[in-house]
């Protein structure tokens, strides 16, 4: 938990080493463009938008690592953020860790924020970073869902029909997204705890014990998971040009 004596000081790991496999063919996801800027560095500027977020930790593509350090020693970033560039893994789990373990003393909270959320509000960053600073070691923003929820029996052949097996009540369930916060202890506790393979860093925490609680979350902060979602993050920006004129 960080010292009340001291101010806190934040960092964000954002993993980037994806292959985008559910996009399609070309290049690593986080390095295609969004209105012609790579999704990548809308994600940096995202983060670097909070005065609270002094350096950023890309983990890039490993073959892609010098592209995307000269791509953003070209961006202008805030001079309170400072930048560093490591390779990444096979798995989000492992390029995590090894931001994780490239990131500098003198840290106590940690976002982990996708690159394939490039569009996420300052204010959600911001209000994250603040149930940190409150106390709690674990924040995830997340949204209600629209949809109803069915557990299934997952079929062995792809489209055919899958047994319900159960409805979880929709009021009780989120749709989780990032940045993530954490307490960088906790969340350091947690990646050299947790072996199995998760889908989110806040679900190691919780395999700890350790409480985590949720913030709301903002529409803007959609994954680009699927081809319908760069429609989508190229409408956001056109709208932002129109209303607030970037
Ligand atoms: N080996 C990996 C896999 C994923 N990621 C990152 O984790 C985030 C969330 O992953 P996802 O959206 O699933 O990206 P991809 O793994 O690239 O997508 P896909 O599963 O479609 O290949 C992305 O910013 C992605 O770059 C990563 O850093 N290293
Ligand atoms: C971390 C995450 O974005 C929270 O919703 C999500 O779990 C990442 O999943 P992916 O399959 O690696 O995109």
């Amino acid at each position: 938990m960080s010292d009340d004596s001291r101010p806190s000081r934040t960092a964000a790991v954002i993993p980037a080493a994806g292959r985008g496999v559910r996009l399609g063919p070309g290049a690593p996801k986080a390095l295609r463009a969004l209105n012609g800027t790579p999704m990548l560095i809308h994600a940096v500027r995202a983060l670097a938008a909070s005065r609270a977020v002094s350096l950023v930790v890309v983990v890039a593509p490993p073959e892609g690592a010098a592209e995307v350090k000269s791509l953003l020693d070209a961006d202008v970033l805030p001079e309170r953020t400072d930048f560093l560039v490591v390779p990444g893994g096979q798995s989000r789990q492992e390029s995590v860790k090894l931001g994780l373990v490239a990131l500098p003393p003198g840290y106590d909270i940690v976002l982990v924020h996708d690159a394939a959320r490039p569009l996420v509000p300052v204010d959600t960053v911001d209000a994250v970073i603040e149930a940190v600073r409150a106390g709690a070691p674990a924040v995830v923003p997340a949204l209600p869902l629209a949809d109803t929820v069915k557990e299934v029996e997952p079929a062995e052949t792809p489209g055919a029909p899958e047994p319900v097996v159960a409805t979880p009540a929709r009021a009780r369930l989120r749709a989780v997204q990032t940045p993530q916060g954490f307490d960088r202890e906790v969340l350091l506790r947690a990646h050299e705890t947790v072996t199995d393979n998760v889908t989110d860093d806040a679900s190691m925490v919780e395999q700890l014990g350790e409480q985590v609680v949720v913030v709301p979350g903002h529409e803007e902060a959609f994954k680009v998971t699927r081809p319908l979602d760069l429609v989508l993050a190229e409408a956001v920006l056109a709208r932002r040009r129109l209303t607030d004129g970037f």
